[in-house]
């Protein structure tokens, strides 16, 4: 199937609705002064074809979409119980940086896709790498996935940084309960950095490529990202956990994979077929982007595409 008249079809319906509704994050200040009105979509098949539509090619800000790069990073570094024995692999059914319930669960995060999750995936990294090696060997593996330099947008890091106070209070928190190892500082500088990776959809669809190919690089398909097991997982967590507590909404309207950022993006996973990735900055109440996922559920009603 051409799958490019499907995104073109996509941006001319809904380059009218672009900016109408939803609001563009602005407890960023780097954040807020994003245009409304950008689209853009980008998908890339298992076989290496792909197609953009709109600001396919425009970088923005990945923000949470970045958790499963960092996630990735730590599943090939360390085993599963290590891994696993203080982040759960379950829906939190809260916002993705709420802290009600890391008090009444000791300090362990639900899943790796949640703030909280996230940021001990982070303490995880920088145990292995230290502070500067994490964020190093972050841009080396989203580089190596693209095929081209990929970086952090150094003043939305900053910006984070600077405003970051519920992450601040969740790592705090955390390491309160004896559940984070290294210095707080060094766990959310690698946190805010990557948060402000910059990529754009055709960036994303490629880099994620590994997800729709049983782990196999996106590129260099000799080569294993992750193992078939860990690629299952990681859809697995994605499908549940990858759009906070809108997960079940998504894999009713949507039925695949997702992973959102309040960037605007998300990405969606299409098993042995293909990677998509949506930006559209304003989000609805749990933080995704609203049209992004018209532009999701249109793509799955015009191709028939689900895991369902
Ligand atoms: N959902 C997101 O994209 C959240 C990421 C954002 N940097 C935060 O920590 O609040």
């Amino acid at each position: 199937m051409d799958l490019q008249p499907v995104l073109d079809g996509i941006v001319a319906a809904l380059a009218p609705l672009a900016g109408a509704e939803g609001k563009v994050a602005d407890y960023i200040p780097a954040l807020a002064c994003i245009s409304p009105q950008h689209l853009g979509l980008a998908l890339r098949t298992c076989e290496g074809a792909a197609s953009q539509a709109g600001e396919g090619a425009q970088p923005f800000s990945v923000q949470s979409i970045s958790k499963v790069f960092t996630l990735t990073l730590a599943m090939r570094h360390l085993d599963e119980r290590e891994l696993w024995q203080r982040i759960g692999v379950e829906p939190s059914g809260t916002a993705f940086n709420s802290l009600v319930q890391l008090e009444f669960e000791g300090g362990k995060p639900r899943n790796p896709f949640i703030n909280a999750g996230a940021i001990a995936v982070a303490d995880r990294l920088v145990s292995v790498y230290g502070q500067a090696g994490a964020k190093a060997a972050l841009l080396a593996l989203v580089s190596d996935l693209c095929g081209e330099p990929v970086v952090f947008d150094e003043a939305v890091a900053a910006s984070e940084a600077a405003t970051g106070f519920r992450n601040m209070a969740m790592c705090n928190f955390m390491k309160g309960f004896g559940q984070i190892d290294n210095a707080v500082e060094a766990v959310l500088d690698v946190y805010f950095h990557q948060c402000a990776l910059r990529m754009s959809c055709v960036q994303l669809a490629r880099a994620l490529g590994y997800l729709c190919r049983d782990g196999a690089h996106p590129l260099r398909g000799s080569e294993q990202v992750v193992s078939e097991r860990q690629a299952r997982r990681i859809n697995a967590l994605m499908l549940t956990c990858g759009t906070y507590d809108a997960a079940g909404e998504f894999a009713y309207r949507i039925g695949l994979p997702c992973k959102s950022g309040v960037g605007g993006g998300i990405v969606a996973v299409m098993p042995d077929r293909l990677t998509l990735a949506v930006w559209s900055p304003p989000l609805d109440e749990a933080g995704n982007s609203l049209l992004g996922q018209v532009a999701l559920e249109q793509f799955v009603s015009r191709t028939g595409l689900s895991v369902f």
